[in-house]
């Protein structure tokens, strides 16, 4: 690496960000399997293109298809897929949009290693903290009964660990109230750390 050099471009990531009306960020939805992980990344993804702000949702499963079709559920295999998917979430932060993903990331050190690629709050860490016996109970891909019978090895949750965040900037558990409630609750807290610029307005939102 070491006759590599860095090439600075004329246009950055705030100029991007200016174009577009909105501030960078990248939202990192972080918890078990079953949790409400993509619901909650989804529909606030929505809310967000429907106000014509720029936005790509990276989710787990999509991204398992193909940048890291070739890495399974190892420990060492789920930190390639998050350093892969951390890199690319950074490129498209510079890009100007906002960003939000969608994996378990089961880790501290791995959430944090993702973290320490962004400046100081462009990294929001949503722990979706929905607890085990219902998103057992949920199951809506069978993947929990097939864990318990010992056909899928190293399950989050049940033979593979899943460490709570300490320092979340957001904690959602979706078995309580609503989605309605959830997305709002979120759209407010990037009004309030000025990712959505004024004067553009979020109807129905209070905001
Ligand atoms: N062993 C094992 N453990 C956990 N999850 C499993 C496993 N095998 C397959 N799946 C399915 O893969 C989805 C999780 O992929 P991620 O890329 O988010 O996982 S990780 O962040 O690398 O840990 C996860 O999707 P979500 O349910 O949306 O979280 C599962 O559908
Ligand atoms: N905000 C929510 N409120 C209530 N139920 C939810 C919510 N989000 C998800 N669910 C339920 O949980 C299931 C799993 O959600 P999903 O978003 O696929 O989770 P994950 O991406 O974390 O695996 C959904 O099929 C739905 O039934």
């Amino acid at each position: 690496m070491s006759n590599i050099v860095w090439h600075q471009h004329s246009i950055d990531q705030a100029a991007r960000g200016a174009q577009k009306g909105q501030n960078p960020v990248l939202l990192w939805f972080t918890g078990l399997s079953g949790s409400g992980k993509s619901t909650l990344a989804g529909a606030l993804e929505r809310a967000l293109f429907e106000h014509g702000f720029h936005t790509y949702l990276l989710d787990g499963d999509n991204v398992r298809h193909g940048l890291c079709k070739d890495l399974g559920f190892s420990l060492e295999d789920r930190d390639e897929n998050l350093r892969r998917v951390g890199e690319v979430a950074k490129l498209m932060v510079d890009s100007g949009l906002v960003v939000l993903s969608a994996f378990i990331s089961p880790t501290r050190e791995e959430r944090d290693r993702v973290r320490a690629l962004f400046s100081q709050g462009q990294f929001v860490e949503v722990h979706v903290s929905t607890p085990l016996s219902v998103c057992e109970s949920r199951d809506p891909k069978g993947l929990y009964a097939k864990a318990r019978k010992g056909e899928i090895e190293n399950f989050t949750g049940i033979s593979s660990p899943y460490e709570v965040p300490e320092s979340a900037e957001l904690t959602i558990d979706t078995s309580k109230g609503d989605l309605g409630t959830q997305v709002n609750g979120l759209l407010a807290y990037l009004k309030a750390i000025e990712v959505l610029n004024p004067p553009r307005q979020i109807a129905g939102a209070g905001i």
